[in-house]
């Protein structure tokens, strides 16, 4: 054959691994070479006299259009990147070559698939965004935020989900759930047989297909993702073992998932543990810093924070407020006749009883030894607070059972009101440290009103 033959070049264009497109003004391939069968899917006879623009990705359709008037212009585009869709319905990455022919009326250009390299290049960004995104969420929440925009970066994640694992109370819990058919489900033991939990026993991802047979153990009940036709999860590992999944679904056949979402999922999982366990931490180390160990109720630091809160928007609101000072009569002697462990379970009985006695009046905190505070902050009139000052002094003269002996204590309580007894947070904790001192010296067990009477408002 003579190497200027036409036909010989033809054979010469069909065995590059690139393909080579023509397209006419009207914008329609009038030739494409072989190659076409390996990037695009489509045959040359199914290509040539369509419409360019129909094959490209309909998210980039806008930006080549303006590039195909910049080549009619004259300008060379050698490196242009855009996604078309292929004949199977997945996304090819092609970076062109081309150029404007004028003598021909034809643009000319090379189309070399970067599909691979782009993924790499998403995998890489993504690991990235998880990494900063560790470092700048503020909580949990924002970071699974972060997380599913960054996951649906990668492949369809409309619906997502993420499940934790807390072996301690083995409790499967689902923190953050987006979908368009279900809410977010209880938590619930590991058991319960959840396609979630099957994914943290075995520390495998699965991929469950409408179309592919389901092999699953017994014990899995397919209530979550029941409807769902494609469910690909993927564990969250750490050195300690799974603490958790990452789901994504699809209800439509729109989106079917494949061994490769699969791979680019369980690509981004590790690093979305290490995110996770790092927030966690983060938030045990806060916890730590603004709870008291013993009764794990709010320490000094956070009651001011919560109570400097509370003050301003009872300014900016024109609300009422109120401090109760809570300290036990004489409780040095349980320490001395049942023993400091005795003394401790009566503390941390004394913060449940605190607690269950506000409810959502407000909020009680532990200052040290035996003394508490309680803020109330939902605007009670003066009889409310005093009658909710009064019934956490009877419950807490009620008898505490401690290793078997039954123990009597008392408090005394000292309340001081916003506004009426000051508009500073360190007056009006002077006021309910003065009161209750005066209600213990004039016997203990007994709920006094800082500055004596307050007229009833
Ligand atoms: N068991 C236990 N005791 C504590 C803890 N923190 C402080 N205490 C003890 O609590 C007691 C508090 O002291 P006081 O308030 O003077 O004792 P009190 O007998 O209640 O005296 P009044 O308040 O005047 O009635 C001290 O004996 C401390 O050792 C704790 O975490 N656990």
């Amino acid at each position: 054959m003579n190497i200027t033959d036409a036909a010989f070049l033809t054979s010469v264009m069909d065995l590059l691994v690139d393909t080579i497109c023509v397209v006419n003004v009207e914008g329609r391939f009038v030739f494409v070479s072989a190659a076409c069968r390996q990037t695009f899917g489509y045959t040359p006879a199914e290509m040539i006299g369509q419409p360019m623009i129909d094959f490209v990705h309909p998210d980039d359709r806008a930006r080549t259009l303006a590039r195909v008037d910049n080549i009619y212009a004259g300008t060379k585009e050698p490196h242009f990147e855009n996604r078309y869709v292929r004949k199977d319905g997945s996304t090819v990455h092609i970076m062109w070559s081309a150029r404007w022919s004028p003598e021909a009326g034809v643009r000319v250009a090379v189309a070399r698939d970067v599909t691979e390299r782009k993924r790499a290049e998403s995998m890489q960004a993504a690991l990235y965004a998880v990494s900063e995104a560790a470092h700048t969420a503020e909580d949990l929440l924002a970071l699974f935020r972060h997380v599913h925009q960054i996951v649906g970066g990668l492949l369809p994640a409309v619906n997502f989900f993420v499940a934790l694992y807390d072996k301690a109370a083995d409790e499967l819990s689902f923190p953050y759930y987006v979908d368009a058919q279900h809410e977010a489900p209880a938590p619930r033991p590991l058991d319960s047989g959840t396609l979630s939990a099957e994914v943290i026993r075995s520390g495998q991802a699965m991929l469950l297909r409408a179309d592919t047979a389901l092999d699953l153990p017994p014990r899995v009940k397919l209530d979550v993702g029941r409807n769902s036709l494609d469910w690909l999860g993927v564990p969250l590992q750490t050195q300690q073992g799974p603490i958790g999944v990452l789901v994504v679904q699809s209800y439509t056949g729109d989106v079917r998932y494949t061994e490769r979402d699969l791979e680019l999922l369980q690509f981004v999982s590790t690093q979305v543990a290490t995110a996770i366990e790092r927030k966690q931490m983060d938030a045990r180390l806060r916890h730590i810093a603004r709870h008291d160990p013993l009764t794990d109720l709010p320490n000094r630091t956070l009651l001011h924070e919560r109570i400097q809160a509370a003050l301003q928007h009872a300014r900016d609101e024109r609300r009422r407020m109120a401090l109760l000072y809570v300290d036990l009569d004489m409780f040095k002697e349980v320490n001395d006749r049942f023993g400091h462990s005795a003394g401790d379970l009566l503390l941390q009985e004394t913060a449940v009883r605190l607690r269950r006695g506000v409810a959502q009046a407000g909020m009680v905190g532990r200052i040290g030894g035996d003394e508490f505070l309680v803020l109330l902050d939902s605007d009670c009139p003066v009889e409310q607070t005093l009658a909710i000052a009064e019934s956490l002094r009877s419950h807490l003269s009620e008898p505490f059972t401690l290793a078997g002996d039954a123990v009597t204590v008392s408090p005394s309580i000292g309340i001081a009101l916003y506004p009426a007894h000051g508009d500073e947070y360190q007056q009006l904790i002077r006021c309910a440290d003065e009161a209750m001192y005066a209600a213990k010296t004039s016997g203990g067990n007994r709920v006094r009103l800082a500055g004596g009477p307050v007229a009833p408002d």
